[in-house]
């Protein structure tokens, strides 16, 4: 069996990234971030190193749908960027365990994850879809997997995806909702920001690289507190729901269907 390695990141992707730079030159306008083709590029190093926890929770999926999914079950991943979620159950579950859907919006991330997928686990059942997360045609599934993609949303197009994916959920199916949080005590608040550039500083990018960024997130990714997802989970309809990991302001929450 695959020695379980909670932190580790598919190879894979790592030796086709380049180091993220990007806000590493002074810019006279700041444009909004997107996840165009520059960013694709990068991505791996860019979240490896922007976001606390990342590998582990990577890690722990593969433990958490082997111990939550009904043999064969479909699982989806939304806004699956290059694919990490897919590749971390495809290295610890069987082909026969599951099926996988990948959605993202950015065409450059759909085409590389599609790449990925065929090189590195071609017997899998592993699909990468074009397309937006908010008009998407589910299936039934046992588990659904948002890993870091609900903060990109609009707050006013969260309840209706977090339904539409309660919907889609067969019974004992379960919903993973990884997300960069905020704290809703402003001293709370301020020392998780400030340790989290403390993060970042050690992770090697430079005030200028942090500041940049910042503003290029500014509302593009909108964080909400874990009292907000919670109260969202419940009232879509899951019963119950829990934090299971958090780092600083980044936390991953699981919420089970009867
Ligand atoms: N409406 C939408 N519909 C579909 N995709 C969308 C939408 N909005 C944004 N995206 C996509 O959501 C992804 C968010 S990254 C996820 C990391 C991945 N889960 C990982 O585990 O490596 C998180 C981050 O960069 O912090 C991007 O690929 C967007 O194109
Ligand atoms: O870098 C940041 O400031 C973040 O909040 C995390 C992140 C990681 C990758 C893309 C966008 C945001």
């Amino acid at each position: 069996m695959t020695p379980f390695r909670p932190d580790s990141i598919s190879n894979a992707m790592n030796d086709a990234s380049y180091r993220d730079a990007i806000f590493s030159t002074p810019l006279d306008r700041v444009a909004s971030f997107s996840f165009d083709e520059q960013v694709v590029a990068c991505f791996p190093d860019m979240i490896r190193r922007s976001v606390p926890g990342y590998g582990q929770i990577l890690g722990m999926l593969g433990v958490i749908a082997a111990r939550h999914l009904r043999h064969g079950a479909h699982v989806y991943d939304l806004g699956c960027s290059l694919g990490a979620v897919g590749l971390a159950l495809a290295g610890r579950l069987s082909p026969e365990a599951f099926t996988l859907t990948g959605v993202d919006l950015s065409p450059a991330m759909v085409e590389r994850a599609r790449t990925t997928f065929a090189q590195e686990c071609p017997h899998h059942a592993i699909e990468v879809v074009e397309g937006d997360i908010r008009h998407f045609n589910y299936r039934a599934s046992g588990m659904i997997v948002l890993n870091f993609t609900l903060q990109f949303l609009a707050p006013s197009d969260r309840d209706a995806v977090i339904e539409k994916l309660y919907e889609a959920l067969e019974p004992g199916g379960v919903l993973v909702l990884s997300e960069k949080i905020v704290a809703a005590d402003e001293e709370e608040n301020a020392w998780l920001v400030e340790r989290y550039h403390d993060f970042k500083r050690a992770n090697g990018y430079s005030e200028l690289e942090i500041s940049q960024k910042r503003t290029a997130l500014e509302n593009v990714l909108i964080p909400d507190t874990l009292e907000a997802h919670h109260a969202r989970l419940a009232r879509a309809g899951f019963p119950r729901s829990q934090t299971w990991f958090q780092y600083l302001n980044f936390a991953s929450l699981i919420a089970f269907k009867n």
